[in-house]
């Protein structure tokens, strides 16, 4: 194994000494440190966040936050009337604006609550395995369950037992509409609970992003890391659960009333079932992974969490279906075929990335890593600079995007609608590369540095 072991004093603990060092130092290969360190935010102290905390306001500060709060929710209103339209036009306005009574319904109040209910229930029950998350900056470790994919199993039954029973499965397609709002709504209530709640946390138990002091910025961020009642893990159990067993969900229901509509389900609607079937079963089975992502090692809990879990994640994340619903698309074997193996390339390299990554930061002596090449820093852990991550810095961002594009090509290239979700994920997935360098450049500062330069490419390799 060879290793380049980055100057002392670099990494982690040291983030007032590497700021200082931009205007001293030279970094490795005699590039300017400062070539490579965040640079003071536009508008200085006025984007910083006050009470001596140094973290940059993201995401366009308060201004942005609450644009967002607000764009957000009507993007996914556009979205579900859009797909059920007959232009299907993804910049086009909706037909007509919905009546109230096609937002409000009590029974889809009832159902949310219950299938909330019920995925808390499973989250409770007892678990094969309780998982370490990472350290806190208290020095303590929170403990997790691991009993997602059982929670995926026991739905999966109980639907097939309704469904056996003579429950309209197909009947939640009618539904979405108020099931969006009432998601909707159920996001801002428990992000407004989530606020009051942090301001009775104590400051160890803050996130490092939102707790700026402006009300609006904080609530659309999240102010509390990991907010717990008892052992109940609130972002944890939203991040994994309701939200993406709702999708699958979803689109099942859409394929069922394909089949009352068609006579059978078509092949379009079958892959893209299939496909992202597959992407949230393996989310569920490598469930212990998410403990190491961003959203649950540094970002709040708030309402984009809430929203995006809870909301966007089922109603939007489910549009390709509900696009072939309305408007179904003739697709021959052959042209399948080559969009299966489009998804399988895109599926190999995400989770050869992702598990690389995983198995390395769990155990490096590891026999399945430890031969790959890395770089020490100087707050002990290591860079992988070979295999998947010495191809470009994200190789998990680029199988995933791979994968959303095999999920819009089964709907033809007729409209744009279906694409939304690749366009989307991709300025989702740059913003975010963006967000992790930051924070890697905080952490591992001149390691960091060394590892851009011997892997230059972000996502995709010689071009990004
Ligand atoms: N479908 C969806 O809507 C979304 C899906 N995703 C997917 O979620 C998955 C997780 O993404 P995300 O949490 O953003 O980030 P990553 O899983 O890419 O994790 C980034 C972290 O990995 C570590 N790391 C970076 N480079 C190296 C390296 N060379 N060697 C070892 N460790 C390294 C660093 O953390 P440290 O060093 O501290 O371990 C870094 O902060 C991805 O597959 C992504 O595609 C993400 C967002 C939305
Ligand atoms: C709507 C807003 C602009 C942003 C909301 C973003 C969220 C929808 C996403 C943030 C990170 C996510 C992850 C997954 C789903 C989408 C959100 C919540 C993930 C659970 C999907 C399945 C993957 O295998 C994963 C790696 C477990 C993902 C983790 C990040």
């Amino acid at each position: 194994m060879r290793c380049v072991r980055a100057p002392p004093g670099t990494g982690a603990g040291h983030r007032g000494r590497i700021r200082h060092r931009v205007h001293l130092g030279v970094g490795v290969e005699g590039v300017p440190l400062a070539d490579f360190c965040e640079p003071p935010p536009p508008g200085g102290a006025e984007t910083m966040a006050p009470q001596g905390s140094r973290a940059p306001l993201e995401f366009g500060g308060p201004l942005g936050a609450a644009a967002l709060m607000l764009l957000l929710p009507a993007t996914m209103f556009h979205l579900l009337l859009v797909a059920r339209s007959g232009p299907a036009r993804l910049l086009g306005l909706p037909p007509h604006l919905p009546a109230p009574e096609a937002l409000w319904s009590p029974g889809a109040l009832l159902l949310w609550l219950t299938w909330l209910g019920l995925q808390a229930a499973f989250y409770l029950l007892p678990a094969h395995k309780m998982a370490e998350g990472q350290e806190l900056k208290d020095k303590s470790r929170l403990r997790y369950p691991i009993n997602g994919f059982q929670a995926l199993v026991l739905t999966a039954l109980l639907v097939g037992l309704g469904v056996s029973a003579g429950l309209p499965l197909g009947m939640l397609t009618e539904m979405l509409l108020p099931l969006a709002w009432v998601a909707t709504l159920t996001a801002f209530i428990f992000s407004l609970l989530l606020y009051l709640k942090a301001l009775m946390a104590p400051a160890s138990a803050l996130a490092p992003g939102g707790n700026s002091g402006n009300p609006v910025y904080d609530f659309f961020l999240g102010r509390e890391l990991n907010p717990r009642f008892g052992s109940f893990d609130c972002k944890y159990f939203c991040e994994l659960r309701p939200g993406l067993i709702g999708w699958v969900l979803i689109n099942l229901a859409l394929l069922v009333q394909e089949a009352e509509l068609l006579g059978s389900p078509s092949l379009a609607m079958w892959l893209v079932n299939g496909f992202q079937l597959l992407y949230v079963g393996d989310a569920l089975w490598h469930e212990e992974a998410v403990l190491t992502t961003m959203d649950i090692t540094h970002d709040g809990f708030g309402f984009m969490l809430a929203f995006g879990d809870l909301a966007w994640v089922p109603f939007t994340y489910s549009l390709q279906a509900q696009f072939l619903l309305y408007h179904p698309q003739p697709l021959e074997l052959p042209t399948a075929s080559v969009i299966c193996l489009v998804n399988a390339v895109g599926y190999y390299i995400f989770r050869g990335a992702n598990s690389q990554k995983n198995t390395f930061r769990k155990n490096p002596s590891d026999p399945r890593v430890a031969g790959l090449e890395t770089i020490s820093t100087a707050t002990g852990k290591q860079l992988l600079v070979s295999g998947w991550w010495g191809m470009v810095r994200h190789p998990n961002y680029l199988g995933d995007l791979i994968m959303a594009l095999a999920w819009s090509l089964p709907c033809g290239v007729s409209h744009l609608l279906p694409y939304f979700y690749l366009l989307y994920f991709t300025a989702l997935l740059v913003h975010r590369e963006a967000r992790d360098e930051q924070q890697c450049l905080q952490k591992y500062g001149l390691a960091w540095h060394e590892y851009c330069r011997r892997v230059p490419y972000r996502i995709v390799p010689y071009i990004y």
